[in-house]
């Protein structure tokens, strides 16, 4: 038996923004999806979640202290987590005696976001990739990123890809159990390194509706939504991988924006109504628009989670064009980098355009795509199990 011994293990995670959407459960309990989807992993040099997970018969329970909050861990999704990655942990130890006895130990987990929590900026994907792929390493589990992205799903769905860097798809698998429904790399970051994003990120209230009782809202009530999973999809994964994979930002681009504007429809199509994107996010689409029609072919692309804030992508070659065209009317708001002020774009977006969105964007983050989860001896637990004083 372990005596008060501090068990430890550190990770970063990243966020993931689809370009495929998962939108719909066919099994809530399990999180099991009604399609699969694909995702863009961003860099975590701008966008990361930071984990230490810890172990010890010192602790009196499970706990989760979330940007210096303590959080509950009694919900279910966390839960699942812990459960699942216990009973790895039980039946590694089994099979080697001589392993520390831990998996039965209290698990005190402290986590913190470099960017807003619960904004619609996928925290909650990055937080619970960080779990369990801490806890896992706290556990020296054998289990490959695609074994864990299967309790990683259980925390939040998107979560599943965040184990990935790069492009990664979330296979929705068709058995009751979930065994088969994971997440898998399409390719890594450096097979199309120059991917770029520009997050508008919209002053709004509190999100409509959470995406987890809003997609079950739609499956439930939108003639729309039958029609996408069982048509609109398929199709638009099967297009989506091809262009990752040729880099072809112009299929790319078309599906991404496809795909927004169907979940988004769907969105609307449930009953009653729900609408996550506001007049700064339409204004938004409008100036994607305006640039891909001033170059004379798509350059950039626009896609929505499940709220107001715009993810525009586009490729670096195109960075002064895009950058540049937000840049000159939106210099005074955080976020910009250095390259931003010397951006020269021949695009004048039009009056009516600029003006929403003057209101409307309160700052801007500007990335790149990037990796998964990297281990890091940056700890928020100290040797003693004491909670890191940042
Ligand atoms: N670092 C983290 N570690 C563990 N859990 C986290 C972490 N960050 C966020 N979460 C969980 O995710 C929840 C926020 O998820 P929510 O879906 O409401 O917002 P979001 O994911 O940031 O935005 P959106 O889903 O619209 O993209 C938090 O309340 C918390 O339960
Ligand atoms: C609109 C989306 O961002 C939906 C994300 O849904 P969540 O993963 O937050 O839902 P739960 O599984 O209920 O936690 C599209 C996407 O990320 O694919």
């Amino acid at each position: 038996m372990a005596d008060n011994k501090v068990f430890r293990a550190s990770t970063t995670a990243p966020v993931n923004i689809a370009v495929v959407k998962y939108w719909g459960k066919r099994d809530a309990k399990l999180n099991l999806p009604t399609n699969s989807s694909i995702s863009v992993t961003l860099s975590q040099d701008d966008l990361r979640t930071l984990t230490t997970a810890s172990c010890s018969a010192s602790y009196s329970g499970d706990s989760l202290t979330l940007n210096g909050q303590s959080t509950d861990v009694s919900g279910a999704r966390t839960q699942a987590c812990f459960r699942e990655l216990r009973e790895r942990r039980a039946a590694i130890e089994k099979n080697d005696p001589s392993l520390p006895k831990i998996s039965t130990l209290p698990l005190k987990v402290v986590s913190e976001n470099n960017f807003p929590t619960a904004a619609g900026l996928a925290s909650s994907a990055a937080g619970f990739a960080a779990l369990v792929r801490a806890i896992a390493n706290l556990y020296e589990l054998p289990d490959s990123p695609e074994d864990l992205s299967r309790i990683a799903r259980q925390g939040s769905g998107s979560a599943c890809r965040s184990l990935f860097g790069g492009y990664a798809a979330w296979r929705m698998g068709d058995k009751d159990d979930g065994s088969d429904s994971q997440a898998q790399l399409i390719a890594p970051a450096s097979h199309w390194p120059n991917m770029r994003a520009l997050i508008l990120v919209v002053n709004a209230a509190k999100k409509d509706v959470p995406s987890t009782s809003g997609m079950q809202q739609t499956v439930a009530t939108s003639g729309l939504f039958q029609q996408r999973i069982a048509h609109v999809v398929p199709a638009n994964m099967k297009l989506m991988e091809e262009a990752i994979h040729n880099k072809d930002f112009a299929t790319f681009a078309e599906v991404t924006m496809r795909e927004s504007n169907s979940f988004h429809s769907c969105a609307a199509d449930t009953y009653p109504p729900i609408f996550y994107m506001n007049d700064a996010s339409r204004a938004a689409i409008r100036a994607v628009e305006a640039l891909n029609a001033a170059a004379g072919k798509t350059i950039a692309a626009y896609t929505y989670d499940a709220g107001p804030n715009c993810v525009i992508y586009f490729l670096e070659e195109d960075q002064e064009t895009v950058i540049g065209a937000f840049y000159k009317f939106l210099s005074g708001v955080s976020g910009w980098k250095d390259s931003a002020a010397k951006a020269q774009s021949a695009v004048d977006l039009p009056e009516n355009i600029v003006s929403i969105l003057k209101d409307g964007v309160g700052r801007v983050i500007q990335t790149s795509v990037g990796e998964g989860p990297q281990k890091t001896e940056e700890y928020l637990i100290d040797e003693a199990g004491a909670t890191v004083q940042r």
